[in-house]
Formats: C-alpha cells, structure tokens, sequence
C-alpha cells in the first residue's frame, strides 16, 4: 500500500486525526489544503477570491496526479473526492478512508470558522443540502467507512490505525 487517504467533509477530523495518525504509525503526514497554501504561498481564502473555485479544484487535482510515491498518510480538502479522477488516482494509489461524521456536529466545529469559503457562503441549510449531495461521492471514493460520531479523535486514529496495519501488505 502506497498511500492513506482521508475523506470527507469539513469538520469531519481529516486534518486533526491525520495529524493523530502520522505520529503513533511514524508515518509522513500531508494535508492537502496547507500544502496547496505553501505551493502558492495564499491562504485557500485567497485563493478562492483570486482565481475561483475551479481553479483551487485543478490544483487539487494537480497536487494528486504529480505527488511523489511514498507510504504516508494524506488529509484530504473536503472537496476532492467530488472529482471522478480524484476518486480514481485515489484509490489507485491508496487505502481511502471516509470520516463520516453528522451534520449537526459538523455545523458545531466549522459554521464560526473564517477559514472555510464555503462555510462563509452559506447558510445552516444550504451547507446542509451540500453535505447531502457530497455523501455519495465520499462512499463511492473510500474503501473503508468510518463512524465518528460519539467517539474520541483517539478512538478514531486508533481504529483507523489498526485498518492500516490490517491492510497494509
Ligand atoms: N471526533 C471528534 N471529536 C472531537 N473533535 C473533533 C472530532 N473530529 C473533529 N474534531 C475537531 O473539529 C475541528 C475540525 O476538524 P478538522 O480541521 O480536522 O476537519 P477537516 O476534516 O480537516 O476539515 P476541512 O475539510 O475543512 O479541512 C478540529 O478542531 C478537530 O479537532
Ligand atoms: O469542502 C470543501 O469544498 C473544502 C474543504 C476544505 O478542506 C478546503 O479544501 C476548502 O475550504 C474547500
Ligand atoms: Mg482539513
């Protein structure tokens, strides 16, 4: 297995249990979003302002076509399994994990957040709608679903922790 890939939506726990994961596996961490912001040296705020949405869309799918191979784990924007060839390099070159979280925690963690464009257009339901649309995609990209609600970042990593070595031959 090359690479670990996690998906799903904002708020979900991508980054934070990414971040978890590389250090009790020691294993390289990468996230998409902070990657693409130091190439281009603009937050994604700046970057959705500047050039638009379609053209952070094509970075992102750039970023996954010419990444280097390597085992390590890769946090995911919360967009990028929206994109049939995202989803195919992706599990291609991977093991995709799906945070499933639900929307009500979700709303929680990112609706105060300035850092999230698409939070920051949208209303309670309109954010909601989108969350909907999304989550077929988000199972059509991962080998594996996980179920985050009522547990703890650590119960998270842990479990997807003991998947990765599970599956890693
Ligand atoms: N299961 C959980 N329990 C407690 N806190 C959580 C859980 N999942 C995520 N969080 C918290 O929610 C916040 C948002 O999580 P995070 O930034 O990892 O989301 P993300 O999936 O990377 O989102 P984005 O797609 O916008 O990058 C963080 O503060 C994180 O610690
Ligand atoms: O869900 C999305 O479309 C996004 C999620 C974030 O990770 C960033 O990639 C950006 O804010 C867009
Ligand atoms: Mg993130």
């Amino acid at each position: 297995m090359k690479k670990v890939y996690l998906v799903g939506f904002m708020g979900s726990g991508k980054s934070a249990i990414g971040k978890r994961l590389s250090t009790l596996l020691n294993i390289p961490f990468y996230d998409m979003d902070a990657e693409i912001s130091e190439q281009t040296g603009m937050t994604i705020h700046q970057i959705f302002e500047t050039y638009g949405e379609e053209s952070f869309r094509e970075m992102e799918t750039n970023f996954l076509r010419s990444f280097h191979d390597e085992f390590c784990i890769i946090a995911t924007g919360g967009g990028v399994a929206m994109r049939e060839e995202n989803r195919s390099i992706m599990r291609k070159t991977g093991l995709v994990f799906y945070l499933n979280a639900n929307f009500r925690d979700i709303w929680r963690r990112v609706s105060t957040d300035i850092n999230r464009p698409i939070v920051q257009r949208s209303s309670r339901g309109e954010l909601e709608s989108i969350f909907n649309q999304r989550m077929p995609l988000y199972l059509k990209s991962a080998h594996i679903k996980v179920e985050t609600a009522d547990r703890t970042l650590k119960e998270i990593t842990q479990y997807i922790a003991f998947q990765i070595e599970r599956l890693k031959n």
